[in-house]
Order: C-alpha cells, then structure tokens, then sequence
C-alpha cells in the first residue's frame, strides 16, 4: 500500500534493498548476540507492557483477547477503520477477597503469602525539602543523578551504573535498544504468559530474590508461566520490533497485524511470526502490550532489547476483566518489579540525592543507602498539597532502616476503580476519605525474581524522582509514593479523562481546534521540560492524558532522562512510530529534539488517530522512519499552519527542528485555545465582551488549585501571556487564563470536535450521555473506532528534502512560555520555510488593531485556505459563540503584546 503513496518507490528498489541491508545491519548491531543478550536482558525490562486500560476497553476487543483462536486475533489486526464502536465494559470492581485492608487506609490485595514485608513512606515532592539545592542547575543536576539510561544492561552490571548513582559520564545511553511497541503495531504484549525462553530465562534469574524483606518465592503462581497455552514463536535477532497486540483494543500501535493484516508483515524484510499472532519481545523492555490499549505506553521501547525476540501468541487481554486476571499477576510486568523499590525514592523525602538512595549491586540485592528521613508530618493541610500529601502524611519517624522498621503511615488512600495496566502495575483511582479529594495511585508489586525487575524498579524510581521535581499544569503532579506490604504505591494527579490515544479509540480523530489546543499544551509541557533538559522520550497519544476540561498533561516519565549535552548518543528508546530518526539510526543529535519529532507524529495521531508509518509493521516503519527521506502522509484536512507545524516537527536532522519553545509560537498553536470548559459568566454583562461568543467568565477556583497553590504561581509564570488583567471582579486566582471553549473532545457533546473532514460520521458521544466517559473504563480500544484507513484519506505527500527551510531563530527565555491568546491572524506563511525570519515570531497580535475580530468563530484568511477547513472552522466556531464563554487572556506585563484598546477594554 505505502509504496504506491510514495512515488519514489517503484524506481528505487536496488538502492532500498541495499539500504535496508545497512539499516538491518543496524538494527542487528542493536540486538546483541543471545550471550550479550542474556548478560544483558535485566535491561530489557520489560517496562511497557501493557497498560492495559479497563477503561480503555471495548467489547469487541472483549470478546477478542479472551480468545486465543488465531482466528480471533485476525480479526483484530484489522484495519483500524474495521474496529467497532466501544461498548461499555463493566467497571473494574476489585475482587472482595481479594481486597483488603491496610492500616494505612489503602486498600490492598490480601495476600495469602506471609512473607516478611516492610513499609516505607515516601514524602510528597515538596520544595521546601529540597535540601541545599538552591538553585535549578542544581535540581536539574540532581535529575540526572536519577537517569536510568537504556544501557541499563550495563547498568546492571554494577551499582554504580544504576540511575540512582549518578550519571554516567556523558548521561547519555549508547548500546542498548530500548523499545516500546507501538500501540499500533502488533509488535508486543504485554502481560503475556512468557515463552520457552522467557522461563528459561527466568530460570536462570531465579535467584535474583530481593531484599526489603519482601521475599517472594520464585514459586509463586504469580511467577508461573503458562506454558500450556499456546505456542510461542522465538525469533532470535530478528530486530525486535515485532508486537502485536493481544487485544485490538489494545493500543492501537501493538498491532500492526492488527491493523493491517497480513500485507504488512510482508512489507518488511525483517518481519517474521504469524499475521495472526500477538507478538511480545523478550527482552525488550518496553514492547507493550498487544493488549493494553491505550495506555500503550506500551509502545514502547524501553530496556534492552538486545536479547532474542519472541513472539508469543496472545493471550487474552487481561483487561478484559475488570477484576485482576492471573495472567496479570503473573509474569507480567509488575511481578517483575523487585521489592527493592521500597526506599524513599523521593529526593524530596529527606534532602538526599536519589542516586544515594539505591544501589543494585551485580547479585539484584538492592543496596540501600541509609539517607535521613523526612520529619514526621502531621498536618491538616490539604493532602494534595507540597506540605502534606499522601506520602508526608501523618507518619513516624524513619529510620535509615525503615526495611526492618516498618513505617506506619496513617495513609488515608483508598483504592478505587481501576484506570489501567501499566509496565509496573495498575493505576487506580486513590480516593483520600479524609479530604474527599482523588488520585491516581499507580500500584506496583515489588518483586525480585529476575534481572528485570531490577531495571524496571530503576525505571520506576526514575520517574518518581523526575517527576517528583516536575510542576507544570501540562505534567501530571506527583504527589507521593509509600509502601505498603510489597507494594508500592505512587500518588499522582488524577487526570480523568483518559489518554489521548483513548479518546481517539473512542472519539475517533480530533478537530483542528482540540488538536491545537492539545498540541499547544503538550508543547508547554515539553518547553517546561527541555527548560530542565530533560527529555521525555515517548511523547505519543497514549502518555498524555486529558481532563474534562480539555487540558493535556504529559505523563509517563519512565523514560525520561535528564541530559547534559546536546549532542551524545542517543539511546533507543521510545515507540517505534513516534520514534525520531536519529533514534532509530542511534545518531548523535540534539536530545531534545526527539520529543519535536515524536510530537508531530502524535499531531498525526490526533488527527487521523493513527501515528505516521502505521500502516507498517513496526520494523518497517522503524525502517521507513529512520532510512527513508519520506515524510508520512499529512492530511490534507488539516489547515496549512497544522501541515507546517507537523512537517517542522518532522525534520529528519534534528538540528533543523524548532524547539518547544519556538514552535509554541507557531501559529497553529500560538492562536490555539485551551478547550476548557467553564462556568456560565458569574459577572455582570459589562464583563462580557461585547464581541458575539467571547465573553469573559470567572471559572470558579477548582479542585486542583487548591491542592496546588504552587501550580498557580507556576502556571502564572509558565503562562504569564495569559495573565488577565483583573477587572473589577476579576482577580488573578480566579480569572481564567486562558480562552475556553467546550469542544473537548471528552467533555463536549458539541460536533465541532469533528470537523467535517471527520469522515467516520460518528457524532462524539456526549460524555454524559456516555456511561463510558463516565466511568472511564469503557473505552473500546479494539477496534479503531472512527478510526480511518489512510487510503480513504486524501494526502498530500511530503519529500523530505532536508527541512523545509531556515531554522527558526532562538527565542528569548520569554518564548517558552505558553500563549494563551485568542485567535490572531497570525499568517502560517511566516512560519514556514525560508519565510522563517524575524517576524516568524513576530508579535501575533502588535499591528492586530481589532482582536475582537479575531475572535474565535472568524475564519482566518489564510491560514484556511481549505474550503472544508473553513468551513469546519465556520461551524467550530460558531457553535463557540453560541456555546462558550471564552475567556480572555490578557498580557498586561512588561512584554504585553496585546493592544492597548484591548487591555483596556477589560479596566
Ligand atoms: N495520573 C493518572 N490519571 C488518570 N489515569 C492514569 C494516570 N496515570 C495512569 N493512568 C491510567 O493508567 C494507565 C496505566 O498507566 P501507567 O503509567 O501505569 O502505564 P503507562 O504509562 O500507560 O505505560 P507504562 O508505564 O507501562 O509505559 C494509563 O494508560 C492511564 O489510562
């Protein structure tokens, strides 16, 4: 199918071969030989696996993972356009009896083991306990001291390779792959019973029990593979991008068969197994899971792949019950995690430095270092706040040895439904019955059976301790981790609305408004993050996550990494089709820069709600990504700004690609609003602006503001564009800052979410019409709902031809920062190729003498040149002015460039 898009391709079939040849010796180079995989495969973590998502589950896919038939699994490598539509699934519901009580106030599942367990308690991130790190180089520097890199087999080799000992010299990962499979394609499962290999491997890991006195016996049924199943398929350095879902639903990348059939897997040279079959990389980290959907996180690639791949037919996806399957119990990902976890992973938790706090030496005993304990909190503040959070509330005195002197912590979290699967565990929704306020409690079981496990808990503790250094309204908070028994337990901010690849499995594609909106808060996000150095690394549909509200925040962390130069060695990491370039060709390049890459893939996703090389098996499109000079198919609905800002973000040499920062002034997403509901206007009419639709509202202080008075300050800071200047009843705390609108594709019934050129036809279901968005747990991820074959899609192909232009210029520190500004008439044109310059930055608004014109609802001359993008902007926008009450976002500081009139208009 892709080759007859790509012109080129007929004529170049020597010159491919010859290409593919080099680009397999690449890829062979990465999968080590066995020896080396087996020497290194505690990298290989198998950190993405499915996240599998109750919520995120669809019938279909239901009716699909729990069947093992060869036949089955065909039908769910289908085409996306073949998923059907999501049927509510019943909420997870946790198993009575396997549930039970701690004195923490969490809910756990009781054990029947009686193994020696200990509890800690890990502090919420709170700055105050940042000891003697006054500045941010020096929290930045501590970040790197918590970088697991890739090459984490070799970091398994010794203690002082683990991330929490510090960075290696260059911080920067070099030999190991580390993947994830994209959600889709058909590369892995997640959660699947392990191959021969798998156990034999196991076997030969056997004795990696762990300390922290949670001893799991080896012979645990949660270590039982099940071998009887089905066959599995080994493929020994085969390149290892091979997944496969085990459910449709699944993430939409785990199956490239899934989506594709058969075909696909002829497409690549490297691609063997069954077309039917789930697949699963051994050793390979981060393959995900076939059949964790969305969260796909799981997509992947984290850890070393070095090793054999296996394919594994697939199970049942795990998820498909609400309550916990056996199979996920087992070999999966969290029964992987040592118990090792278990120490103050927080560096905020007694002013030590992360890579003090845990040493794996070569025999998997975790090495603790006996670090101060945070101060006993007691505290009536609010439990999501800096001060007392779950992880600093009420607790006693720590001890360096807290392993052997159990912790009580007076925890008042219990666990609620289950929001999904991920590598380490389930996430469920925390709900503090002393504040009545929730959150995500991600819940890992800390085991020590193998190698693995060990990389992954350094993964874990990796991204507690990055984000735990993290505050940004587009990152998802960290409040705090405890223990409890032999399980960990990690507080984050609850973001109810699901991923987005979720919404796209159940919502189908996104307006051009949402994707602006999202892209412009992903953005933010990452411009906070590089402002720190630090990378994400799996940027894609499936780690951000939405709320209600419309707002994104970027999650999924366990791959970040804190880097200290702009040009080492890139490590493999990330999802196979998010995957920039110099990623997959393991190039030197700037860092940062893949997440620009992987950000313009996921702008692909959310408006076809597949990414870019989909139509691939995952080695091909590793191999179209990093070998060809195409450009993926943009389409040709999208406006010019959205078809400049993806083919910048695509730039193959990473030096030519924007910065976050610079591309938040792009206008595609510069006039972006935030698709956030509010509140009908509390004030008078005189605070309405006279303007049809735009209306300045007072949302009232939610939830989230309370808990994290700092994220006000912050976000003030970070979005110091949107800062209104308060009028008579407005002040700072309450004035939205934002212009908002109700065309959340999770929280609006409204159709301009779906743009006429949303061909599935489907109308969203209105969230509270749809016990599935309520719940959050019946998302249909087999399927692709709404989801559109490429070839049913016009498209304009893209030769990349080294950029499309001059790079932008570096923006002033300024330039990061977040623009909430209403529509302006910003031209695409001057962002675009040699017409990049020194208006390609330019003030968006100076010269725009009549914002109110520029309201939203006004097409925009120009950068619609689409008769249907204008016509979709039309209804979009006019269902604003019937709908919305926008609010107005006002620069009034020194570097306000708005219109005076139009501050004015609000004093
Ligand atoms: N803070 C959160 N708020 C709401 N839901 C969440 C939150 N964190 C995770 N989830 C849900 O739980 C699922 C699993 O999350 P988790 O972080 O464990 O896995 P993942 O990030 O998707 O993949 P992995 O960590 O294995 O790479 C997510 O896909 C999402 O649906």
């Amino acid at each position: 199918m892709m080759p007859s898009l790509w012109g080129k391709s007929s004529g170049k079939d020597a010159k491919k071969r010859a290409s593919k040849e080099s680009f397999i010796d690449i890829l062979h180079r990465k999968f080590k030989t066995p020896s080396e995989a087996k020497l290194n495969s505690r990298s290989g973590g198998s950190r993405r696996h499915c996240n599998d998502s109750v919520s995120e589950r669809g019938s279909l896919a239901q009716d699909v993972c729990r069947s093992p038939s060869p036949l089955k699994h065909v039908a769910r490598c289908q085409s996306f356009a073949d998923r059907s539509h999501a049927q509510p699934l019943p909420l997870p519901g946790l198993h009575p009896k396997s549930v039970g009580r701690t004195d923490s106030g969490i809910s756990v599942p009781i054990k029947p083991r009686s193994e020696k367990c200990t509890k800690s308690f890990l502090p919420l991130p709170r700055p105050a306990c940042i000891r003697s790190k006054t500045n941010q180089a020096e929290i930045d520097g501590g970040l790197i001291t918590t970088s697991v890199s890739s090459e984490s087999s070799s970091d398994s080799d010794g203690p002082a390779d683990t991330c929490l000992n510090g960075p290696r010299a260059t911080d920067c990962d070099t030999s190991v792959i580390t993947t994830t499979c994209s959600p889709y394609s058909s590369m892995a499962l997640k959660d699947q019973k392990p191959s021969i290999s798998q156990m034999n491997l196991r076997e030969s890991r056997k004795p990696a029990n762990l300390a922290y006195g949670c001893h799991i016996s080896p012979t645990s049924p949660k270590h039982r593979p099940l071998i009887n199943q089905s066959p599995n398929l080994q493929i020994l350095h085969s390149g290892a991008f091979c997944s496969a879902p085990d459910s449709s639903m699944s993430s939409p990348s785990r199956s490239p068969l899934r989506a594709f059939g058969t075909e696909q897997v002829v497409n690549s040279a490297f691609w063997c197994g069954k077309h039917y079959a789930d697949v699963t990389l051994l050793g390979s980290g981060h393959c995900s899971s076939p059949g964790s959907g969305h969260n796909s996180g799981h997509n992947s690639m984290g850890g070393d792949m070095s090793g054999q791949v296996f394919w594994l037919q697939s199970r049942g996806s795990p998820e498909n019950s609400p309550l916990p399957s056996p199979r996920m119990t087992s070999p999966g990902p969290s029964s992987r995690i040592h118990s090792g976890a278990v120490t103050p992973i927080h560096p905020r938790a007694g002013g030590a430095s992360t890579e003090q706090q845990i040493n794996w030496s070569d025999d998997g005993k975790q090495q603790s270092h006996r670090l101060p304990l945070p101060p006993v909190t007691i505290s009536n503040a609010s439990p999501f706040s800096h001060t007392n959070s779950a992880a600093t509330s009420p607790s006693v005195p720590r001890s360096p040895g807290r392993s052997e002197a159990p912790v009580g912590p007076v925890s008042h979290w219990k666990k609620g439904k289950l929001l999904g699967r991920g590598t380490f565990g389930h996430v469920y929704v925390g709900f503090n019955s002393e504040s009545g306020e929730m959150c995500a409690m991600k819940e890992v079981t800390l085991f020590s059976d193998d190698a693995k496990s060990k990389e992954s808990a350094k993964q874990l503790m990796q991204e507690i301790a990055l984000l735990s250094r993290l505050q940004h309204p587009n990152i998802v908070q960290y409040y705090g981790s405890e223990t409890i028994d032999d399980k960990l337990y990690i507080y984050l901010e609850y973001v109810s609305g699901g991923s987005i690849y979720k919404i796209l499995q159940e919502y189908g594609q996104l307006g051009e408004l949402a994707i602006r909106s999202y892209t412009q808060q992903i953005l933010s996000g990452l411009a906070y993050l590089h402002a720190k150095n630090t990378v994400h690394r799996d940027i894609k549909g499936a780690n951000i996550l939405a709320d209600p509200n419309g707002r994104v925040k970027l999650a999924d962390f366990g791959m970040a990494k804190h880097i200290t130069g702009q040009s080492c060695p890139l490590s493999f990491k990330g999802s196979p089709y998010w995957m920039a370039p110099e990623v997959i060709k393991n190039s030197s390049g700037s860092n940062l820069a893949v997440d620009i890459w992987s950000l313009g893939c996921t702008v692909l996703e959310m408006a076809t709600t597949k990414p870019p090389w989909s139509q691939y098996e995952g080695v091909a499109a590793m191999f179209k990504i990093g070998n060809s000079k195409e450009l993926p198919a943009i389409p040709e609905h999208l406006s010019d700004d959205g078809k400049d800002f993806i083919r910048l973000c695509l730039q193959r040499n990473p030096v030519h690609r924007p910065t976050a920062a610079q591309l938040l002034e792009h206008p595609f997403v510069k006039s972006a609003v935030l698709l956030e509901r509010v509140e009908r206007p509390v004030s008078g009419p005189e605070l309405l602006d006279p303007s049809p639709g735009v209306a300045v509202t007072v949302r009232p202080v939610g939830i989230s503001q309370l808990r994290n008075p700092s994220f006000d300050s912050e976000r003030l800071t970070m979005h110091s564009s949107r800062i209104t200047k308060p009028g008579p009843l407005i002040s700072d705390t309450l004035v939205p800052r934002n212009i908002s609108c109700p065309v959340s594709p999770i929280g609006s019934p409204l159709p301009q979410a779906r743009s006429p050129q949303n061909y599935n036809g489907r109308m969203s279901p209105s969230p509270i019409s749809s016990p599935k968005t309520a719940s959050g747990s019946c998302t249909p991820l087999s399927g692709g709902v709404g989801s559109i074959p490429l070839h049913h899609m016009k498209h304009k192909f893209y030769l990349h031809e080294g950029g499309v232009g001059n790079l932008p210029k570096p923006l002033s520190s300024r330039t990061y920062i977040s623009s909430g500004i209403p529509y302006h008439e910003a031209n695409s044109e001057n962002f675009r190729g040699s017409q990049m310059s020194s208006h390609m930055f330019s003030d968006p608004v100076s010269g725009n003498d009549n914002i109110r014109g520029k309201q939203i609802g006004r097409p925009i001359p120009g950068n619609l040149i689409n008769g249907k993008s204008v016509l979709n902007d039309r209804v979009s926008r006019q269902l604003l002015r019937d709908r919305v009450k926008v609010n107005l976002s006002l620069d009034v500081g020194p570097s306000s460039r708005l219109p005076n009139h139009y501050n004015n208009k609000l004093t």
